[in-house]
């Protein structure tokens, strides 16, 4: 039987890309929406402290194995902000729209447009799980000031690969996979649950 898994997210982004990745692997991971999971605080300074009580919060909530991700775009020339904050680096409420006009308004006086997404995905078998499986991608790009593409999410759209020439929303669903910060997280820790 397969183990069904709870995914500590509310990002439909997210989903969107944890349903392709995950489809492949043959686990049954259903959103924490469809157990009324309300969204966890992340109140911590770190990826790995907010990712940990996501999945605590919906595995204690739900009975079931939990699978969190928390994840953002750090800008070398603003010392790596907004980093952790990046879900609500205009405020609140979160708003895409206004992340990405604050973060290339903040970088419109720099010449190093550098950044990359950082990944962390943290699994537990329960709430109190002692040794929760921890697993982490990086994904190097540059910030441009005007948006390009229709696809994935949040920052993509200002999330240029240079060699590819084409931002990561221009990417279909599984190109992306093949290389993002989630994807490089996702394969690294499924090969530690084997
Ligand atoms: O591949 C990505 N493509 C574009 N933007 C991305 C990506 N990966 C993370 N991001 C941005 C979105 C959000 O501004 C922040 C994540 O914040 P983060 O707290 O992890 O997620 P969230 O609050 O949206 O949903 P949840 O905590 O329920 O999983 O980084
Ligand atoms: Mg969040």
């Amino acid at each position: 039987m397969t183990q069904k898994i709870v995914l500590a997210s509310n990002n439909a982004g997210k989903l969107k890309e944890f349903a392709s990745l995950l489809g492949e692997i043959g686990l049954d991971v259903r959103p924490q929406a469809e157990f009324n999971v309300p969204e966890a605080e992340e109140p911590f300074a770190t990826f790995v402290e907010n990712a940990l009580t996501k999945a605590r919060h919906a595995a204690r909530l739900t009975g079931l194995p939990a699978l969190a991700d928390d994840s953002g775009v750090c800008v070398n020339a603003l010392g790596g902000a907004p980093g952790v904050y990046s879900a609500r680096y205009a405020g609140e409420p979160k708003s895409d729209a206004a992340n990405n006009a604050k973060l290339v308004a903040d970088l419109a006086a720099h010449a190093d447009k550098s950044a990359y997404y950082y990944c962390v995905l943290v699994y537990v078998r329960h709430a109190d799980d002692p040794q929760p499986v921890i697993a982490d991608g990086v994904w190097p790009g540059e910030i441009v000031a005007a948006p390009q593409g229709e696809g994935g999410f949040g920052y993509d759209p200002y999330f240029l690969l240079p060699q590819l020439g084409k931002t990561a929303a221009q990417l279909s669903g599984a190109e992306k996979n093949a290389v993002s910060h989630r994807g490089q997280a996702l394969r690294a820790l499924v090969g530690k649950l084997k």
